[in-house]
């Protein structure tokens, strides 16, 4: 790796403005992480936890209320026997046939030793019983399903195995069977359900607003070709690329979609996303309001407007430039008590700004620990420019090595949005280097996951 030992580095040289300290990647994760924490606990019903997105998160741990298996029984279809009624030396013995056992049947009450009762999979043994011998090892042979049950007495033998699951032998009462932080999975669901609960406490599933700001937006859905935007027109393809990426990210998106470079359309749109809509009061909670665009230095940046002009509902206004490229300049608030991450609008440095700071506020909300990054080799050499931390889109090969990702006609530039179709990941390069060499370790932030287990209570 090289490095540039010019005392600039921390320093933003790569723009014309006088060149001033910029706050670095991980003191702008810090800011942001410093407006959230975890959601409150809620019981969800394992049907509900089921049927809906996955990853929930515990807030409490879960202990088993009931045993499994809830009784003694059978492991086979065959025959419940008192052991001492067959001969220790293995030979055969014909018994009585005294009854039937079948699954969701209480075990055939007397009856005691000296007899065999036919019990299928499932069933409870009746209480002087102690093994099953299968039916293939029997006089009978095998069982006909549906068919009668006629034979009055069997002829078996002792077995190695007593083919008898004992109550409780997989799970006691009380045992541990996940902890708070733990993600929800579908074992955790059927173990919970087996155990005697009915729901689990988890922590609300956050709810993030997007919405991207800009004059040149037309909605991205209502197509790009037909009819064909206007000149100066673009799609607006960041609200859908951040409502994917939260919902990637482990969190329900609402997606306000595109306002115009206009500073009272954008107010009403961030009252719409938090759900205040015109005195009717609060409306479904979101936790976090994440926009695009608007908050470098031009002329018609929407979002720096907003939060230069004073507004009751606008609090704890931090605006950075942010020692990352791409994604230099970032801003933070609160809109009516809501987290508000604004993000820059072109659409790499939003990408890469959801990775950096918008995910690990996801995380954290949901419970988790957020991703953490990876340490991976370059498989190439390519150039990085000095002074801010360079996030560079790239795919990891077999080998385990990482590549820079390019788009397919081979353009890598720090804005080519078709460089990101193949990443994977995105390397996180140091301000100070001016160059990767094959074989570097890198950190690298794969681009999926939600975070890990986290630590539970806040
Ligand atoms: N004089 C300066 N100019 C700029 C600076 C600076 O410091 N001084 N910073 C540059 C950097 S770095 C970035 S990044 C951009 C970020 O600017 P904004 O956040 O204000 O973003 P916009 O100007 O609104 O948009 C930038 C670019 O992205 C396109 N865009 C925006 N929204 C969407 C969307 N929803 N879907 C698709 N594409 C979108 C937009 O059309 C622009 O091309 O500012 C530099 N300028
Ligand atoms: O820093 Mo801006 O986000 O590169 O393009």
């Amino acid at each position: 790796m090289t490095t540039d030992p010019s005392p600039d580095g921390g320093h933003d040289g790569g723009h014309d403005e006088p060149a001033r300290v910029l706050r670095s990647v991980a003191e702008h994760v810090a800011a942001v992480l410093g407006r959230v924490a975890p959601l409150p606990v809620q019981d969800v019903p394992l049907a509900a936890l089921a049927a809906g997105a996955p990853g929930r998160v515990l807030g409490d741990d879960v202990r088993a209320v009931a045993p499994v298996p809830p009784f003694d029984g059978a492991a086979m279809d065959g025959y419940a026997v008192r052991l001492t009624d067959l001969p220790a030396d293995g030979s055969a013995v014909t018994l009585p046939v005294v009854g039937d056992a079948r699954p969701g049947a209480p075990a055939p009450a007397g009856g005691g030793g000296g007899g065999a009762v036919r019990i299928m999979t499932g069933a409870p043994v009746p209480e002087w019983a102690d093994a099953v011998v299968p039916v293939e090892r029997t006089s009978t042979g095998r069982f006909v399903a549906g068919g009668p049950t006629t034979e009055r007495e069997v002829t078996l033998a002792r077995q190695p195995r007593a083919h008898v699951r004992r109550r409780a032998e997989d799970v006691r009462p009380g045992d541990l069977l996940a902890r708070a932080g733990d993600a929800v999975t579908p074992a955790l669901v059927a173990v919970a359900a087996s155990a005697g609960l009915v729901a689990l406490g988890v922590r609300r599933r956050p709810v993030v607003a997007v919405l991207s700001t800009g004059s040149e937006l037309v909605p991205a859905d209502a197509g790009a070709v037909a009819p064909a935007p206007a000149a100066g027109r673009i799609p607006d393809s960041n609200s859908l690329l951040l409502a994917a990426l939260v919902r990637a990210a482990g969190a329900d998106a609402v997606r306000v979609g595109a306002v115009p470079d206009d500073a009272d359309a954008l107010r009403a749109a961030l009252d719409d996303a938090v759900g205040v809509r015109s005195g009717e009061g609060p409306g479904p909670d979101v936790d976090l309001v994440v926009t695009t665009g608007g908050v470098s230095a031009g002329a018609s940046d929407v979002v720096r407007a907003v939060l230069a002009s004073p507004d009751d509902r606008l609090r704890d206004v931090d605006v950075a430039a942010v020692a990352l490229r791409p994604g230099r300049p970032q801003a933070l608030a609160r809109w009516r008590g809501v987290p508000w991450v604004a993000l820059p609008g072109s659409p790499v440095s939003a990408f890469v700004s959801f990775a950096l700071f918008v995910r690990p506020a996801v995380a954290v909300l949901a419970g988790r620990v957020p991703p953490a990054t990876v340490r991976r080799r370059a498989a190439g050499a390519w150039s990085s420019p000095p002074g801010r931390v360079h996030v560079v889109p790239v795919r990891t090969l077999a080998s385990g090595e990482v590549e820079r990702a390019e788009a397919p006609d081979g353009a890598a530039g720090g804005h080519a949005t078709s460089a990101l179709l193949g990443a994977d990941a995105l390397a996180v390069v140091p301000d100070g280097t001016t160059k990767v060499e094959a074989g570097d370790e890198l950190d690298v932030l794969p681009l999926d996951g939600t975070g890990s287990p986290g630590p539970g209570s806040p």
